[in-house]
């Protein structure tokens, strides 16, 4: 029984992290003070200065200092959240939950990695019983493939979930278990014979399977169509069912390839999750919806409880949205040179939930549904007119909208005016004219649909939280080449700058509806593109100087060369300071200064022209998957820690530009240094290029030792040097 007085969940102020973070913000807060001081003054009494170099500097160090300034709201106030899953209601008393899996192309997600993670959120741990648990699957490619395998996959699920529950599986994703073999969850089952057989037994009937899709892919055409009517099918076959009357109970699986038409705009992602949304309405109507990405399997079966240990709150409850967990993924290599794991972004995630909850995370979350459609509390006056114009033209939706809480399942395969109302809600039109995409449902604005979604909840008054367990809920596949991170992270940080370009900038639109707090929160995000200013600046224009002998910092005798100098320590120190209790080592530090210098020149630069030329309809933005298909090669790479250059020149060419050039400005400068006696004054100038010729070893190694396949092409090697040649020269010819 539910025990009243013992609460769900529990959190906690990281107290040490809050007074670190708060004398780190106030120490290098009046550092940046003394800068803008010194360079105002430099400015006004320094007639000698050239003018063109030292503004520029001083305002991409205005830029930067803006960014930092927002990013202390997620360091405000940094909170852990605990659960108590064992004080939950028993079975019967646990609402119903949808899960919701988005698949776009067989060809970028294979199969076999889609299959696995319907498979694991079918054996999630939870009441299957009274369609407690359903699982919907989106297939915005529409192919044969995805519909013949998903029906694989229900097969060989039922023999797997009851092995999962049988033996207490904590691993239920099969692709997962069969590879690191588990010890611990099954220990007390491992020497019996029986699980032994059992265990052989269901590695057959998994092969099988895989077996059966490796002939299904190959027998059937996995072209993305553009254009079909749509197909939602019930997943279940009949015949068994009499055979398996003593099988466990099963979820409710669901196949919705939505309507695809050319000349219907389909808002990607989210397009597709709002036909799940309205969908799953007429089916199964669960309160509170799961969201997974086609690649991020359930690698902890007690998340949802976990979820509902703060959905089920009654504190908490009324205003709360979702519950977000973070993206882990299982393949990250030891010396993660990419920085995949985003540890730097799920820290922060603590921050937020310190002030009014975490930003929405694209997938691992469970939602409430009332907080999609936008409803907090069922007004039953509305009149139908009105309905229509947020929810649509179907009344059937309409019902179910105020009919959440009594999920009411409905034999879909037996009721053809249900089937036809169905299909009527997947089609493309459905939305035109309505509220959907706007104010009801996943928002259509920005390619980072989960972003700006979560961000209209929390200016619309909702809640969030943010749950680390220690065995992570849900993993994923994490790209693992250079190019494909660079790709995947452009992508992200156009949608975040078409946010921030628009009028839903979060310091316009979110000022008056939220807390100062969180509106800097969202407003980071959505303007650290902007950053690539700085990055660049910093990488040319203290180096042409140094060549040209002139100044632009304070020379070592100058106090304000220590105020430089603990702006450069501070942020250093405070980055070290949060890999190390975060429990990483200083080759993390050193790995995510790298790769934020690669993005800030790259994806900030790109995601910035991008979103400005969609601002003036020059370019329209889209959402392509990122590739999923392993290539062995790349992978070795990966795993050994060295970076795959092979990326396309376009993001290749910048780095390497820099690179000569900061080579080349250290080695001249240090000789002109030396010559004229200037060390004083130049020593800022030297630093610099030597700081990256340092952290960016790697790349001389890509153009220069290195022979393998990763190594950097000649052609961009060429291109670069021709490059940096140039704005030498130029730097060296014409006076400022
Ligand atoms: O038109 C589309 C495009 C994508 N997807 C699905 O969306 C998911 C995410 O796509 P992916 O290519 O893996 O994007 P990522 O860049 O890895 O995704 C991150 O960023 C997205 C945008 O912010 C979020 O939606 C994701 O949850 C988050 O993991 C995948 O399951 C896709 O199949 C669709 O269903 N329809
Ligand atoms: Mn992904």
């Amino acid at each position: 029984m539910e025990d009243n007085s013992l609460p769900l969940n529990d959190f906690h102020v990281k107290k040490t992290n809050l007074l670190l973070n708060r004398l780190h913000m106030f120490l290098h807060g009046i550092a940046l003070l003394s800068l803008f001081y010194y360079r105002i003054t430099t400015l006004i009494h320094n007639d000698n200065i050239p003018l063109l170099p030292y503004i520029l500097v001083f305002i991409t160090e205005l830029i930067l200092s803006f960014i930092w300034l927002l990013s202390q709201a997620s360091n405000w106030k940094p909170i852990t959240r605990k659960v108590y899953i064992e004080r939950l209601p028993e079975n019967e008393k646990l609402p119903s939950i949808d899960v919701f899996i988005c698949t776009a192309d067989p060809n970028k997600e294979p199969s076999l990695g889609v299959m696995n993670t319907i498979i694991s959120a079918l054996a999630l741990d939870y009441p299957s019983d009274n369609n407690k648990l359903n699982v919907y699957l989106s297939d915005d490619g529409g192919s044969f493939v995805t519909l013949l395998a998903v029906k694989e996959a229900w097969k060989f699920a039922k023999f797997w979930i009851s092995f999962c529950r049988k033996y207490e599986v904590m691993n239920r994703c099969p692709e997962a278990y069969f590879l690191n073999e588990e010890i611990g969850d099954v220990r007390k089952f491992d020497r019996s014979h029986e699980f032994v057989l059992d265990k052989k037994e269901i590695e057959k009937k998994y092969d099988e399977f895989k077996d059966c899709l490796v002939k299904i892919v190959a027998g059937t055409s996995t072209i993305v169509s553009k254009d079909h009517p749509p197909l939602i099918e019930v997943i279940s076959d009949s015949k068994d069912q009499a055979m398996d009357s003593d099988k466990e109970e099963m979820p409710l699986l669901v196949y919705v390839a939505r309507e695809k038409r050319p000349s219907h705009h389909h808002n990607f992602k989210a397009g597709a999750l709002n036909v799940l949304l309205r969908v799953s309405g007429l089916i199964s109507n669960s309160p509170y919806i799961l969201v997974l990405d086609c690649d991020m399997y359930c690698n902890d079966p007690t998340s949802a409880r976990q979820a509902m240990c703060f959905h089920l709150d009654s504190k908490l409850s009324p205003k709360l949205a979702f519950v977000q967990f973070p993206q882990t993924f299982a393949n990250i290599s030891e010396t993660d040179i990419y920085d995949g794991q985003w540890r730097y972004l799920w820290q922060k995630w603590h921050g937020l939930d310190g002030i009014g909850g975490p930003i929405l995370s694209g997938t691992g979350f469970y939602i409430k549904r009332k907080a999609l459609y936008g409803i907090q509390n069922v007004q039953e006056d509305v009149d139908l007119i009105q309905l229509q114009k947020s929810f649509g033209s179907s009344n059937e939706f309409i019902k179910s909208v105020y009919t959440i809480n009594k999920p009411n399942i409905r034999n879909f395969s037996d009721d053809s005016t249900l089937q036809k109302e169905i299909q009527f809600l997947a089609s493309c039109s459905y939305d035109k004219d309505t509220n959907w995409g706007e104010k009801v449902g996943f928002r259509y604005f920005t390619i980072v649909e989960d972003y700006f979604t979560g961000f209209n909840l929390h200016r619309e008054g909702w809640i969030s939280v943010y749950i680390e367990p220690s065995r992570p809920c849900f993993l994923g596949a994490s790209p693992i080449s250079l190019g494909e991170f660079l790709i995947q992270n452009t992508k992200w940080l156009v949608g975040l700058m078409q946010v921030g370009l628009s009028r839903f900038s979060p310091l316009l639109y979110g000022s008056l509806r939220m807390s100062t707090l969180q509106i800097m929160g969202y407003a980071e995000f959505a303007y650290v593109p902007l950053c690539f200013s700085y990055i660049y600046c910093l990488a040319i224009v203290p180096q042409l100087c140094l060549l040209r002998g002139i100044a632009l910092y304070p020379p070592v005798s100058s106090p304000f060369f220590l105020v430089f100098s603990f702006l450069f320590l501070s942020s250093q120190l405070k980055h070290v300071q949060e890999v190390l209790s975060t429990g990483h080592s200083i080759q993390t530090w050193a790995n995510e200064q790298r790769f934020w210098m690669m993005k800030s020149a790259t994806c900030f630069l790109f995601a910035t022209l991008e979103a400005t030329m969609e601002k003036f309809g020059l370019t329209k933005v889209s959402f392509l998957p990122t590739n999923k298909v392993v290539d062995v090669e790349q992978a070795k790479l990966y795993q050994m820690g060295i970076y795959d250059f092979q990326a396309p020149p376009l993001f290749m060419v910048p780095l390497c530009s820099l690179y000569i050039l900061n080579v080349a400005s250290f080695f001249i400068g240090l000789v002109k240094i030396l010559q004229d006696q200037k060390g004083n004054e130049m020593f800022v100038q030297a630093f610099i290029p030597f700081f990256g010729m340092v952290l960016f070893f790697p790349l001389f190694e890509g153009m220069v030792l290195r022979t393998d396949k990763g190594r950097v092409s000649p052609f961009v090697s060429i291109v670069s040097c021709v490059i940096s040649i140039i704005i030498l020269f130029l730097a060296l010819v014409f006076s400022y």
